[in-house]
């Protein structure tokens, strides 16, 4: 039996972090949401008691060290699955971008492998498990829009923000999350962006003032450590996105754009910068 999942890439519409805290982690409040540029998964089962990680991508681990590798060993151990498992991961999502391709790998693989072994595992108990592999993995496995609050695992879903373009591009570093984490000085933040504004414009439907909300308080660290960030963003607001934000820990920015005759030029104005770029629709 084989199944397919896809694992689509996330953006986080507002970040901010409240504290530090005793385990490391930071406590924070975040809106997320999906976005269509997908990872596709395929499971297929095998008689053996083995995981066998492929993808097309010469840059990813294909060991323990892949996020659906680990995904798969949970759940075998938690479940006591005795049968083995095929995974090739067609990967599309820009890898260490700030779009959780690994996070969303992993959930997809949670989600799959439900299916496949016939396991009736809850969503709730998804996530727990998800839970265990990274910080935004349980979003992952439900997607749509959620404020996400804890270290990130506790999840409120809420409507879809207004339908839109999204332009996202990638410089060429790597930029590695528990650094940029290490480097915020959580009790010196500038700005802090707001839950509530985001949720009353998605909550009007009103796409100027989604823009408006948009805020990410690990902009103020990564943008000081790499300049071209803090450029592309500049960059994308020149050529015309009405809305521009780092997501995650970065390095990738996204600009929200409403009307389609826009999205050629800043596309285009985009690709002369770097050669990660990419122009999709919100998953709503
Ligand atoms: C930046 C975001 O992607 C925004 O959605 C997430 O907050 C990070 O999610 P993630 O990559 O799944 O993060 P994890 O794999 O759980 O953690 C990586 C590292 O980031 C730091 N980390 C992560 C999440 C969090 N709330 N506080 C943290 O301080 C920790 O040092 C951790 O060791
Ligand atoms: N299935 C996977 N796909 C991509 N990267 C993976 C995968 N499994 C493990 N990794 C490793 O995880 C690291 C982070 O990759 P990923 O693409 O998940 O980052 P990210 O988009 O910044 O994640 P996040 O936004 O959750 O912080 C990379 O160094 C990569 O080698």
């Amino acid at each position: 039996m084989k199944v397919f999942e896809k694992a689509p890439a996330k953006i986080n519409l507002m970040l901010d972090v409240l504290h530090k805290r005793e385990d490391g982690y930071h406590e924070v409040e975040m809106i997320m949401t999906m976005v269509d540029l997908a990872d596709r998964i395929e499971m297929q089962e095998l008689p053996r008691d083995t995981i066998i990680i492929s993808s097309q991508a010469g840059y990813i681990p294909l060991d323990e060290k892949n996020l659906a590798f680990q995904a798969a060993r949970l759940i075998k151990e938690r479940y006591d699955v005795k049968q083995g498992v095929y995974i090739h991961l067609d990967k599309k999502i820009p890898v260490a971008a700030g779009l959780a391709g690994g996070s969303s790998d992993a959930a997809a693989t949670l989600r799959g492998l439900n299916r496949l072994w016939q396991l009736g595992i809850p969503t709730p108990e998804l996530q727990r498990l998800g839970a265990e592999l990274g910080s935004d993995v349980p979003f992952c496995v439900t997607g749509g829009t959620a404020i996400a609050r804890g270290r990130g695992e506790k999840l409120e879903p809420i409507e879809a923000p207004p339908q839109c373009w999204v332009i996202l591009a990638k410089p060429p570093i790597n930029v590695s999350t528990a650094d940029i984490y290490g480097k915020l000085r959580a009790g010196h933040i500038q700005r802090h962006p707001s839950v509530a504004k985001v949720l009353e414009a998605i909550r009007l439907k009103r796409f100027d003032l989604l823009c408006d909300g948009l805020g990410n308080v690990l902009e103020e660290v990564t943008l000081d450590l790499y300049p071209e960030v803090r450029q592309l963003k500049e960059c994308m607001l020149r050529l015309g996105a009405e809305g521009v934000l780092m997501s995650g820990s970065g390095p990738t920015v996204f600009g929200l754009v409403s009307k389609e005759a826009k999205v050629a030029r800043i596309y285009n104005g985009l690709r002369g910068f770097c050669k990660d770029v990419y122009a999709v629709r919100l998953l709503t």
